[in-house]
């Protein structure tokens, strides 16, 4: 039996008792909540089996013995990974436990010591105070470690402190007098020795332009200010330039309203920030989710983690989607009075055909429950019959909420309350806001062999972490030959422009399917079974050749008339120096653009030599300016567009988060 087909077997067991009478009764029901009343019984007859809560001492116990063998035959990556076995396994809620979990971060930061990662050994150190159970005869050893790192970085006057701190935590240490004069003596060693200046070697995590907060919108907070929201019957909202937009400009930059890391990531990226780690901290109940820093597990296990410490483990056991880990978090990482104060806003929407205007608050916010509760569920599209599949999710959320306490310790599975129907058709509305809105957040890693796309290497893969519902950049509507790029930082979005957008113009997202790489068949029905419209985007309508048939001699001028359309192509030897335009009558002469064209002879090899060695900045740069050219004076599709593109995105998503070990070859 797969994983995923524990969750699809518990929803298909519920839905299988039901009769036909009892569908076409919940097709008729127009309210979500009793959708939820109407199939609690039956949903609520399947047992949720608890998991294990990953915690084990005897197999902390053996990583701390395998990570001393290892790090004592200099094996330091894997005596690394061994640590962190322990650490993240290690009981915490015994003074056994602890004291032992002290022990493993402590080898560990010895490790970082022996890498040159010297704010990592920092942080360990503070992590071992922060548990509070390390030894007291042990602590001159975290002191000197200290000290010999500060000396690393010249910080002195720390240095100084921090070595008499291990002198006098000596008096603790269980050794004979002879024995403490020779430590007290090693230490002074080490101490007039000084370490030379040594950088530390701690991966630097980039932070984006700080520059659209200056230019941040009065209303969409986490949008550009010359970007606005439309809306259209059909196109329902979607995103349009009010100025000119160049290329490489940072016109969405969004915190999400949640995110969560995926099962496969759940060990190695932060619960929090979604951070790659290579020094987790642990969860101090669970095994199954580790954190950046104490901060991070700190604000956690304040908020969202508290319950699903306990759920999401289930949950993922069961092979339930991201997208159901989603509708999960967006209640569990707020208490629930929370729901109780909106319940008299939000009951009226919890309905079909709600004729009501959708609640705006002032200022779109990410963090605005409103934002997220009204975003596109294209309700007058959905069968009602597949609410039967959603509200029976729905209930097996809810009942994992209880199950974790989030009600508070005295419930009942085969009850529900009034206020946990309200609770659960919330998250069935997730789910279906979910299915079209939440995007991928991801990271950087080396590729084991390098892969072409659209003619150009390339040595990293853009790798899946998690998901997160950013209620801003959801509003963007989609084309397959789309105006932005994104990456994360942490669990940052980040919305660059990858071509030039005038004013007036809809600045379109990319939902997956790309003209250049994907036929247009396959695009319509992608697109259609996936988000649920008929993608009409110029490519798709102008059935544009994909990137390998494309023929790289030929060149596309607009029309010169201003706002019209029409557009003359010419092969690289043509030399006829003007077209009549069929659709305006006017003349357009190509030297004009031609000559524009020109300019990226000396640019692009130009941009090609920063690339190749390394000066990303610049390359950036020129890379953006060409494409401006480019769009200028052509139009696509374009052989050369789409692999300036190509390069700019690889310079904008090296911006972004990298897994811990990336080793940058562009
Ligand atoms: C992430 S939402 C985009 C914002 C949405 N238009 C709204 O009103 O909130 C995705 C949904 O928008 C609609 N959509 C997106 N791109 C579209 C396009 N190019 N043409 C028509 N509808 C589109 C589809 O209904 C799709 O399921």
């Amino acid at each position: 039996m797969t994983k995923s087909s524990i969750f699809q077997k518990y929803c298909e067991k519920a839905i299988g008792t039901l009769t036909e009478e009892d569908v076409e009764k919940f097709k008729s029901t127009t309210r979500d909540e009793e959708r939820i009343r109407m199939l609690y019984g039956v949903a609520q007859a399947v047992p949720i089996t608890p998991i294990n809560n990953g915690k084990d001492l005897k197999q902390a116990q053996e990583a701390k013995i395998s990570g001393n063998k290892l790090f004592a035959a200099k094996k330091y990556e894997e005596a690394l990974h061994a640590y962190n076995e322990g650490i993240v396994v290690c009981p915490q809620d015994t003074d056994d436990g602890r004291e032992l979990l002290t022990i493993l971060i402590s080898n560990r930061s010895a490790v970082f010591f022996e890498q040159e990662h010297f704010r990592k050994v920092f942080d360990d150190i503070d992590y071992v105070i922060a548990v509070g159970n390390y030894p007291p005869k042990l602590h001159y050893k975290i002191w000197l470690r200290k000290a010999k790192c500060y000396d690393a970085l010249q910080n002195e006057k720390y240095a100084e402190e921090t070595y008499n701190l291990a002198i006098s935590s000596l008096k603790h240490a269980e050794l004979d007098e002879k024995s403490r004069e020779k430590k007290i003596a090693e230490i002074q060693e080490s101490r007039k020795k000084k370490r030379k200046a040594c950088p530390d070697k701690n991966q630097i995590i980039p932070i984006s332009n700080a520059d659209l907060f200056a230019n941040g919108n009065r209303e969409y907070v986490a949008a550009h200010k010359n970007v606005y929201f439309d809306f259209d019957p059909i196109l329902g909202r979607f995103a349009r330039a009010l100025e000119d937009f160049d290329t490489g400009v940072i016109i969405v930059e969004e915190t999400p309203h949640c995110a969560v890391i995926s099962q496969e990531n759940a060990l190695m990226n932060c619960q929090f920030c979604c951070i790659s780690t290579q020094q987790p901290v642990a969860c101090r109940n669970c095994g199954h989710a580790v954190f950046c820093s104490l901060n991070c597990e700190r604000q956690a296990n304040l908020t969202f983690h508290k319950y699903e410490c306990k759920a999401q483990p289930v949950l993922f056991h069961a092979g339930a989607s991201i997208n159901c880990a989603m509708a999960l978090r967006m209640i569990s990482q707020k208490p629930h009075g929370f729901f109780q104060q909106k319940k008299k806003l939000l009951k009226d929407f919890l309905k079909d055909n709600c004729k009501k205007v959708p609640i705006k608050s002032q200022i779109y916010r990410s963090d605005d429950y409103n934002a997220a509760f009204f975003l596109c569920r294209n309700e007058h599209l959905r069968k009602k019959g597949e609410l039967v599949h959603y509200s029976v999710m729905a209930i097996y959320l809810l009942r994992l909420l209880k199950f974790s306490g989030y009600f508070g310790g005295n419930i009942k599975d085969d009850v529900v309350t009034e206020e946990e129907v309200f609770i659960a058709s919330l998250i069935l509305r997730h789910l279906q806001i979910l299915q079209f809105n939440s995007h991928e957040i991801s990271e950087l890693r080396n590729l084991n062999e390098e892969m072409v796309t659209n003619g150009i290497q390339c040595h990293y893969k853009s790798e899946y972490i998690g998901a997160g519902l950013y209620p801003t950049l959801a509003l963007f509507n989609h084309s397959c030959d789309p105006s932005i790029v994104r990456y994360n930082i942490g669990n940052r979005m980040i919305v660059r422009t990858i071509k030039p957008i005038k004013a007036g113009e809809i600045i379109y997202e990319n939902y997956g399917p790309l003209y250049t790489s994907m036929d247009a068949d396959e695009r319509r029905v992608t697109l259609q079974n996936r988000y649920w419209f008929e993608c009409y985007c110029t490519p798709c309508q102008q059935e544009w050749p994909l990137f390998e048939y494309m023929d790289p001699n030929q060149i596309k001028i607009g029309c010169q008339k201003e706002n019209c359309p029409f557009e003359f192509t010419l092969y690289k030897d043509d030399l006829c120096p003007y077209f009549q335009c069929d659709y305006c009558d006017g003349v357009t002469k190509i030297f004009p653009s031609l000559k524009g064209l020109s300019q990226l002879a000396i640019m692009l090899p130009k941009a090609e030599d920063l690339y190749s060695a390394g000066e990303t900045r610049e390359a950036m740069k020129l890379f953006m300016q060409s494409l401006d050219i480019l769009y200028k004076y052509s139009r696509p599709p374009c052989p050369d567009m789409i692999k300036v593109q190509q390069r700019l995105k690889t310079l904008f998503v090296h911006l972004g988060n990298k897994q811990y070990n990336y080793v940058q070859k562009l």
